[in-house]
């Protein structure tokens, strides 16, 4: 069962998040992103959102570049041929030098659009058994130490399975120390985003005597060598999100022990077919993966939740409820968090209703794309 696409409409949305969301690289609130629809012949929508924000403060693609490649080089090859798989979408792109998060985009409408052909729900077609995730949350960088207590002690009681914090120099072994004395015994780890070198393993070893589950890249963005390095001169697991791009780095970083966890994130990786390659890989060598997050709102966010079925998806993620994020998301229902826990949703596809109301009221810009 062949897949026609027979349109692609581009949608630029912008949210605001209910709370600023502050790491070592800045502040923000507004979040500005590509929401994609695939429409095939028999007029079935698939959707895939960017994850790209619209200043390169993570990596290299922003809003604009992103479209610039989906209008210019992407939907171009998609409408080339019909798709008989989503992971034949990889070969077809691979002219197209990195770009990831565009590519993520257009990969996941049509795997959305893939699952609803069959009536099966995503997760179940991406090979995912579990019908139920433990998630956990990640917390921006507080104005004071009283008042990140504060804010993890809600997220606590709310029953995330696990407390993500921010760190960077000046903001990390005093606030852990004051966060551990609070709250001995929660799962907690942190993500430095970079913030360090290794003139600061002295102040990383520090970290030691908290029992963090993982430091989260706390080097430069595109390396595996120092990681190394680091990881054999310190005791708490480091976990690797900006330095993975694909699966090929994974196995460098493994060969290297440049870490002991892997954060996924289905944008950073160039779409699902990569980061299902990169759990496989993973599993096989006994590194547990969890699902990063990029404040995504409900498209992204379903279809992180049908890659966390996968087996080796063993630690909470990023995936928090919707309402941590948005006064209203774009999908029906939202994504809910019960004692820390989503029920995976089995309707077909990404297993959630795209509220197209709610989308026109957040949206800047569309522009509907067709085959020839
Ligand atoms: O989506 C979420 O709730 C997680 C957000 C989050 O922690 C991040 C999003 C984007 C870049 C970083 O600041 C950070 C991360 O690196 O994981
Ligand atoms: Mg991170």
């Amino acid at each position: 069962m062949e897949i026609k696409i027979k349109q692609v409409i581009l949608r630029h949305l912008q949210m605001e998040l209910k709370s600023p969301f502050a790491t070592s690289f800045g502040t923000f609130r507004n979040k500005e992103f590509i929401l994609v629809e695939a429409i095939d012949e028999d007029g079935v929508s698939g959707w895939g959102e960017s994850v790209a924000f619209s200043f390169p403060w993570y990596n290299e693609e922003t809003v604009k570049t992103n479209w610039h490649m989906l209008e210019d080089f992407l939907l171009p090859l998609l409408f080339q041929a019909p798709v008989a798989h989503p992971q034949e979408l990889q070969q077809r792109f691979s002219a197209i030098r990195k770009n990831q998060m565009a590519k993520a985009a257009i990969e996941g409408a049509v795997w959305d659009l893939f699952a609803k052909k069959r009536q099966l729900p995503l997760h179940k077609v991406l090979g995912g058994m579990k019908s139920s995730i433990e998630v956990g949350v990640s917390i921006g960088i507080q104005k004071n130490v009283d008042e990140l207590l504060r804010v993890i002690d809600r997220y606590v009681q709310d029953g995330y399975r696990r407390i993500k914090i921010k760190i960077k120099p000046g903001w990390d072994v005093d606030v852990v120390r004051e966060v551990r004395r609070r709250f001995p015994d929660i799962p907690l780890m942190a993500d430095a985003n970079s913030a360090y070198s290794l003139q600061d393993i002295d102040r990383l070893k520090a970290l030691d005597e908290f029992q963090l589950m993982m430091i989260e890249q706390p080097l430069a963005a595109d390396d595996l060598v120092d990681h190394a390095t680091l990881q054999r001169q310190i005791c708490t697991p480091i976990c690797l999100d900006e330095s993975i791009h694909s699966v090929e780095d994974v196995r460098k970083a493994i060969q290297l022990g440049s870490c002991q966890i892997v954060n996924i994130k289905i944008g950073r990786v160039g779409g699902l077919t990569e980061a299902k390659r990169i759990h496989d890989l993973c599993q096989e060598n006994g590194i547990p993966v969890w699902c990063g997050g990029m404040l995504e709102a409900g498209v992204g966010r379903a279809h992180n939740i049908a890659m966390t079925t996968l087996e080796n998806f063993t630690m909470p993620g990023d995936t928090a409820a919707s309402s941590h994020y948005w006064e209203k998301d774009i999908i029906v229902p939202e994504v809910v968090v019960h004692d820390g826990t989503i029920a995976v949703p089995e309707a077909p596809g990404i297993g959630y209703e795209v509220d197209r109301r709610q989308v026109d009221s957040y949206m800047v810009f569309a522009k509907t794309y067709r085959a020839q």
